[in-house]
């Protein structure tokens, strides 16, 4: 029997009250050097998501949420390289804090809209028109 060992990720679209969304560019030297993301990361073994959510986005932003802030939204699921991608992708918009990019290169406010014109990792195009109606 093939065992199915997903890359288990989970992200954040944080939304402001004007309903713009926090993307961060990858940076240089990294798998999708330069693609701008939703925060967030893999979930470690023995992790809840939502835990894995909170502290990445402590590790990567410098902003503190609860689990009870996170609203699952959607998620993406897509080969990458060797491995099979499922992302969670959950909706917050209540966090301490104001984002600092500590791990990536810039952070940008966005309508989904304007995701379009940005490039992504093929994951997340799919999610971007789910936003938009969603938001
Ligand atoms: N955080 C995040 N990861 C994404 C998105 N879309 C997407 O394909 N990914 C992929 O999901 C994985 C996220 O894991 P990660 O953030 O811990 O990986 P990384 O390559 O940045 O760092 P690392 O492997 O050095 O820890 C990466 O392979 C990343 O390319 C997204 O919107 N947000």
């Amino acid at each position: 029997m093939t065992r199915f060992s997903p890359l288990l990720v989970v992200a954040a679209a944080l939304v402001d009250r004007d309903g713009r969304v926090l993307l961060q560019q990858r940076p240089p030297g990294k798998p999708m050097a330069e693609l701008w993301e939703f925060p967030g990361g893999k979930v470690e073994p023995d992790e809840t998501p939502e835990a894995a959510l909170v502290r990445e986005l402590e590790e990567e932003l410098g902003i503190r949420t609860h689990r009870s802030c996170l609203a699952p939204a959607t998620f993406a699921s897509e080969t990458l390289g060797d491995r099979h991608l499922l992302l969670l992708l959950y909706v917050c918009r209540k966090w301490e804090g104001v984002p600092q990019a500590r791990h990536a290169t810039a952070l940008t406010w966005v309508r989904p809209a304007q995701m379009y014109a940005l490039p992504m990792p093929p994951a997340d195009l799919p999610l971007i028109g789910l936003l938009d109606a969603m938001l």
